[in-house]
């Protein structure tokens, strides 16, 4: 694939489902979100919450497939995408979580690791993003072809830190703990993690939410703290308010992730606005696992106008096959928020970035210098 010249509002790029990935969009879009820019290209565009195993090309599935002689459940692009990519609303979040797995299981060794986080790179470049947190697994990635996980966090670490000197593109990264295969592959994540922790911005905690609950984790948290590293935690996705109320108090989470069902606790939604504590936001993939059963009722703009500081993120583009233009321009009003509150969500990403005042300084400052 040529890199293009991408600016925040070009296409997603070919690979992306040719139509809308979801029964939610057939309906009719707002007329306010044609001919609007719902992105606002003075300010730096971020992607905080980016699954880089779960951003994995259909073609480069087929194309590991083949070099490895691996077998697949298609030979052809098409034939494969349903596998690979949501085409319909998935029941529930487990569900949702299955078609990220032939993304992983086609990574047969290092260099296919190192491939996927390059390419990461080069999509973020097409989507016009400036800077986003990308976060993997690496037990998750790992596990397939018995790779040793902290082969796969180096592995990942060179894939991505050529991407953003080739694509020119400021990147981070997150561990995840996938919490799905329990509490001690869990400590193997988060080890391999510990040893590569000065490559890393953060900890999180993602999988199945319902079947693996927080305080399960807590003694992985406390080493996460204990080794300086940030917090975020997929929470109140699947779950309750409870969760998200762990994930603040127990697990020290600065960040959540989706953090939809705050909705339902008014105390929790004033301590989230009062402690600055970020929603990293996805609203396609909360539509796609039926956390929320239209984007109308997503409680995004409710958090808004609470004062909370939420932002918009994409969760597993290639699997939902979107990408964050889509997000911005397309979710965002059907979910019902005003452009004001659209360009709200861009400052808030921003602001929630693990990043240092000085790096953001410079990102504005790069933003507010293009035409
Ligand atoms: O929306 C999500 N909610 C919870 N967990 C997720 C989501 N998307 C991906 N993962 C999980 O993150 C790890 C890969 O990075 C896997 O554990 C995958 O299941
Ligand atoms: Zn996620």
């Amino acid at each position: 694939m040529t890199p293009t010249e991408a600016g925040p509002t070009s296409r997603p790029h070919s690979w992306r489902s040719a139509k809308p990935a979801l029964p939610g969009y057939n309906g009719p879009i707002p007329l306010f979100s044609f001919g609007i820019a719902m992105l606002d290209p003075r300010l730096p565009l971020t992607d905080l919450h980016r699954h880089l195993d779960g951003n994995i090309r259909p073609q480069t599935i087929l194309a590991l497939g083949l070099q490895h002689g691996l077998s697949l459940p298609a030979t052809e692009l098409e034939a494969l995408r349903p596998h690979v990519q949501i085409v319909e609303k998935e029941p529930s979040l487990v569900a949702f979580l299955s078609k990220l797995d032939w993304g992983v299981k086609v990574l047969a060794d290092y260099d296919a690791c190192r491939r996927v986080a390059y390419e990461n790179v080069e999509d973020l470049k097409l989507a016009g993003i400036d800077y986003a947190e990308l976060r993997f697994s690496p037990g998750y990635m790992a596990m397939t072809h018995g790779l040793a996980p902290q082969g796969v966090v180096e592995a990942v670490i060179d894939g991505v830190r050529a991407g953003s000197r080739d694509f020119g593109i400021k990147t981070n990264l997150i561990g995840i703990m996938s919490r799905t295969f329990g509490q001690a592959a869990c400590q193997q994540e988060l080890d391999a993690c510990l040893a590569h922790a000065q490559d890393l911005v953060a900890m999180d905690l993602a999988g199945d939410e319902l079947g693996f609950p927080g305080p399960l984790f807590e003694s992985h948290f406390r080493q996460v703290r204990d080794a300086g590293l940030r917090i975020t935690v997929h929470a109140g996705e699947a779950a309750g308010a409870d969760s998200i109320w762990h994930a603040v108090r127990a697990l020290g989470a600065e960040r959540i992730g989706h953090g939809v069902k705050a909705i339902e606790d008014p105390p929790l939604l004033d301590y989230l606005a009062a402690r600055g504590i970020g929603i990293e936001s996805c609203l396609t993939s909360n539509l796609q696992t039926s956390t929320v059963s239209d984007l109308s009722r997503h409680p995004l703009r409710q958090f808004l106008s609470h004062g909370i500081l939420a932002c918009l993120n994409t969760d597993d583009p290639a699997v939902e096959g979107i990408d964050l233009p889509h997000e911005y321009q397309v979710a965002a009003p059907l979910a019902g928020l005003s452009a004001e509150q659209i360009r709200q969500c861009q400052l808030n990403g921003l602001t929630l970035a693990f990043l240092s005042p000085e790096e953001k300084r410079q990102l504005q400052a790069q933003a507010s210098a293009r035409t």
